[in-house]
């Protein structure tokens, strides 16, 4: 007979996208195409779209509280992601929770800024997240903007993003994703920086397409799905990588905007095939 709970399961503490490109929305799809089970915490809800986001607002603590208890009195979360966390208040209550529970590796995905332009986190909340959650995170990714807020510098090639990496390690985090996608060459590099110092790029070519919503929410999903079924950290980071290639590869045509992924591209064979 089947154990309860052993089958692999993740949470995601993050704010809802109503437009289901980004965010929970993003998370949740691609954990459950990665074979994990997904839970959630929902720390904001935002009135978003493909055009930008139009309004949000973070929940009530005690209900963030209440949230984090229901789902440690029930499940067993073998890995767990952060994405907005909307201001300093919300990122402490997060590391509280954090502190209280244990839901396996943290990966930190510092979302600060929407594609649209919308700020997400405050600068209080950014400086919450350097002191207090940094540390407690088993891999940070940032993209290049937020690599460059949290490192302090300013990043104009390969030389600035390791050297942002190594920066942003020293504050605590085991191991550091800086995804290139911001960068304006023909060429995506993505750099890692792992636990024992050594680094390796993730190169890809550039798809040409607005349809990037919620890139760095599917990367994250599947690492944490990967780290729930028990890969290894370097080898999770790379089943991220190509499968959110392929979710970028293979658009499917939703809103007027910057439409969402393909969700489903990877276990179609979206690397290989155009499907
Ligand atoms: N146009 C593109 N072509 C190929 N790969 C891309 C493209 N844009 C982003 N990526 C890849 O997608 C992943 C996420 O990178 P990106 O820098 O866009 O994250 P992000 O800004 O956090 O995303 P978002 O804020 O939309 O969630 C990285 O692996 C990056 O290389
Ligand atoms: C709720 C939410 N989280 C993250 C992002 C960044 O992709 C977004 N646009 N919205």
């Amino acid at each position: 007979m089947s154990e309860i709970n052993s089958f692999p399961q993740t949470l995601t503490i993050a704010g809802t996208d109503s437009g289901g490109g980004a965010g929970i929305m993003a998370d949740m799809k691609t954990m459950q195409e990665c074979g994990a089970f997904s839970t959630a915490v929902i720390v904001a809800v935002t009135a978003q779209n493909t055009l930008g986001v139009q309004d949000f607002q973070a929940l009530d603590p005690k209900l963030i509280n209440e949230q984090f208890s229901s789902i440690n009195g029930d499940f067993k979360i073998r890995a767990c992601k952060t994405g907005m966390l909307a201001d300093a208040e919300h990122v402490s209550i997060v590391v509280d929770n954090l502190k209280k529970y244990d839901f396996g590796p943290l990966v930190l995905d510092p979302v600060m800024i929407a594609k649209g332009g919308a700020q997400l986190l405050s600068d209080e909340g950014i400086n919450t997240i350097k002191n207090d959650l940094v540390k407690l995170s088993e891999l940070i990714t940032p993209n290049i903007p937020e690599a460059e807020r949290l490192a302090d510098c300013e990043i104009k090639n390969k030389d600035d993003m390791l050297l942002a990496a190594k920066k942003i390690k020293e504050m605590g985090a085991k191991n550091v994703l800086i995804k290139g996608g911001h960068s304006e060459s023909l060429e995506v590099n993505d750099l890692v920086l792992l636990d024992d110092e050594s680094h390796f790029w993730m190169k890809s070519k550039r798809v040409d397409t607005i349809r990037t919503h919620g890139t760095g929410d599917t990367i994250s999903s599947a690492i944490v799905s990967r780290l729930a079924l028990g890969d290894d950290m370097k080898s999770a980071i790379l089943y991220g990588k190509d499968f959110v290639e392929a979710a970028i590869k293979n658009t499917i045509q939703v809103g007027h905007g910057h439409g969402p992924l393909n969700h489903w591209a990877y276990n179609a064979g979206g690397n290989n095939n155009e499907i």
